[in-house]
């Protein structure tokens, strides 16, 4: 079973399919455990080569892939599960179409979505804005308080939403068990080096 705990790689809205793959490559060599494949600018033609070559370096790195959104390309291409948010469908209905694949639920800054999408079947929980996001700056406020609110909640909680190496420490204080990053990973000069850095406030220091 996959441990849903450390860096939680989400890809940019990069068009270029060598140097996603190359900066993908350079994460998981830091320690990313889990990728998200999410352009939100691509078409379908570019998503689907995207994904696919994506699966193809994650499988090589024995890292799963999980699809932003789109659900049936997850099943078309037999990833590692699906993210999907308030607005992308129903979960329980998620789940069944795909099985035992991974589900994670966006939950905004509300418990009661959390606890909701567990009852459905969703595998993990995702809270943000932690942080301020250049990414996605419309992104409703997420206070840290989330993580420790409700022992009910059980499934593993991801941090998102302009996580910085600076900030990151508090997520993880505050009970995060993933730090899902876009800006301050994939805009950094040694993407490697960054995410090492993100992978050792759950791991502590390692000889990679
Ligand atoms: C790990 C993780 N958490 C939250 C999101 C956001 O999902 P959503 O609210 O559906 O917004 P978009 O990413 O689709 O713009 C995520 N993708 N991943
Ligand atoms: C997809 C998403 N959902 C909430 S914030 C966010 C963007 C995260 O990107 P960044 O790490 O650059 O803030
Ligand atoms: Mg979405």
């Amino acid at each position: 079973m996959t441990p849903i705990k450390g860096l939680y790689a989400v890809t940019p809205d990069l068009e270029d399919t060598e140097r996603l793959c190359e900066i993908v490559t350079e994460a998981i060599l830091g320690g990313a455990t889990l990728v998200q494949y999410r352009n939100k600018q691509a078409g379908h033609v570019l998503r689907i080569a995207q994904a696919q070559a994506l699966l193809a370096i994650c499988r090589q790195h024995g890292v799963p892939l999980i699809i932003n959104d789109h659900v049936k390309l997850c099943l078309a291409l037999d990833a590692d599960g699906v993210h999907i948010g308030g607005t992308d469908g129903d979960i329980a209905a998620t789940r069944q179409r795909i099985g035992n694949k991974l589900l994670g639920a966006s939950c905004y800054n509300r418990i009661d979505l959390a606890l909701q999408a567990q009852a459905a079947g969703a595998d993990y929980v995702a809270f943000g804005a932690c942080f301020s996001s250049q990414t996605k700056p419309q992104a409703p406020e997420a206070a840290l308080s989330l993580f420790n609110m409700n022992p009910a909640l059980t499934v593993p909680k991801v941090a998102i939403g302009g996580i910085t190496l600076d900030n990151a420490p508090q997520a993880v204080a505050a009970g995060a068990d993933m730090l899902a990053v876009i800006g301050s990973l994939w805009g950094s000069s040694d993407i490697r080096h960054t995410a090492q850095q993100f992978s050792r406030l759950y791991n502590g220091p390692s000889s990679s």
